[in-house]
């Protein structure tokens, strides 16, 4: 056994001499900012800070969300001994420069208030053409043949309206519970933990919008360190077809370092049970992706969609979908 596990082995029945001393008193304060390294380090300092590292990583397990959306997010882990995927958390999306470098998680201290739980949607009072109109997606179920069309329009910033306007479905946040279980194959995987009706809106794809020259330049990194190990990317790709035809608007979103749920949602050969969908809010200039549910989801299936068209590439990963048509390869995005 070495000193360090040796000495915390003896901590488990000693009384700690540093319980009063004031850093101690701070740590509440402190330890939720660390990473999952730094909390380890610290944790081997004294018995008081190896307890109280021990209940900011079940805190932690408790909601991936940090407390930034309306409903927790648990991680179930019955796989080996991960307790949680650290990452940082934006409910939407965000510009690198807006990316946190720290991010608390782990502390009630920390909770940030968000709007109660099934709150009601009212009216809204705006002039703008789709609010005339009572609200293009105002219902809380989409019909078939809009998710089929893959893109809505909003109000936004740009409408007088709040976010309690019926047509702001998708800037709210989550209203499903969901899960995160750990699987050995495909690593952590986003779960329904209710039963989520077809067209019900899931959540957005969230995470920081780079530029198509970043996004390259990250793909290769995350390539690299994929092929090295264990490393899971959740960089996607989004291509908007413009009316005219001829031209295309791109869109990157990376939510490896900095994303919501939606980072953990996995790849199946049959399309899943999800449908993508840009949306677009007045006065926002670039269009967000949304998850919503393409069929009825029963609480505890895996929340799926397919990442694109399968490319043949020598170091493609394998696709553990196990879909009857699963192709063996992970569609590979060409950054
Ligand atoms: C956006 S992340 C999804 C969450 C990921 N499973 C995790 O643990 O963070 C994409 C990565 O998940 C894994 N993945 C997704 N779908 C998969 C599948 N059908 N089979 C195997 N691995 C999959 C691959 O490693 C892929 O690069």
């Amino acid at each position: 056994m070495c000193e360090q596990a040796k000495k915390k082995s003896n901590w488990e029945e000693e009384e700690d001499p540093n319980k009063h001393h004031p850093l101690i008193h701070c740590a509440e304060l402190i330890l939720p900012w660390l990473t999952p390294q730094e909390l380890a380090c610290i944790s081997l300092t004294c018995k008081s800070l190896s307890q109280f590292s021990k209940k900011i990583t079940i805190q932690r397990s408790f909601d991936a969300s940090r407390s930034l959306e309306n409903l927790p997010v648990p991680f179930h882990n019955a796989v080996d001994h991960r307790p949680y995927a650290f990452f940082l958390y934006a409910p939407s999306q965000i510009l690198p420069s807006q990316s946190p470098q720290r991010q608390p998680w782990g502390s009630s201290r920390f909770a940030a208030s968000m709007c109660p739980v099934g709150e009601s949607v009212s009216g809204c009072d705006c002039d703008c053409e789709a609010c005339e109109q009572g609200g293009a997606s105002g219902c809380e179920l989409l019909g078939l043949d809009e998710l089929e069309m893959g893109i809505m329009s909003e109000c936004g910033l740009s409408c007088e309206c709040g976010l309690d306007c019926r047509n702001r479905l998708t800037q709210r946040g989550l209203s499903v519970k969901l899960k995160i279980l750990r699987d050995e194959k495909k690593g952590w995987c986003l779960y329904a933990d209710q039963l989520i009706r077809q067209g019900q809106f899931v959540c957005e794809y969230a995470g920081e919008l780079l530029t198509t020259k970043e996004a390259r330049s990250r793909q290769q990194i995350y390539d690299e360190l994929t092929c090295a190990g264990q490393f899971s990317s959740a960089l996607i790709v989004v291509r908007e077809h413009l009316p005219s035809g001829k031209a295309c608007l791109r869109v990157n979103i990376d939510a490896t370092r900095t994303g919501n749920v939606a980072r953990f949602i996995n790849h199946s050969c049959d399309g899943g049970n999800l449908s993508t969908m840009l949306v677009r809010s007045s006065g926002a200039l670039l269009p967000r992706l949304c998850f919503f549910a393409s069929k009825d989801i029963k609480e505890g299936e895996e929340l799926t969609f397919s990442y694109g068209e399968i490319r043949v590439r020598s170091k493609g990963l394998q696709c553990f979908c196990g879909s009857p048509c699963c192709f063996g390869i992970l569609p590979s995005e060409h950054t």
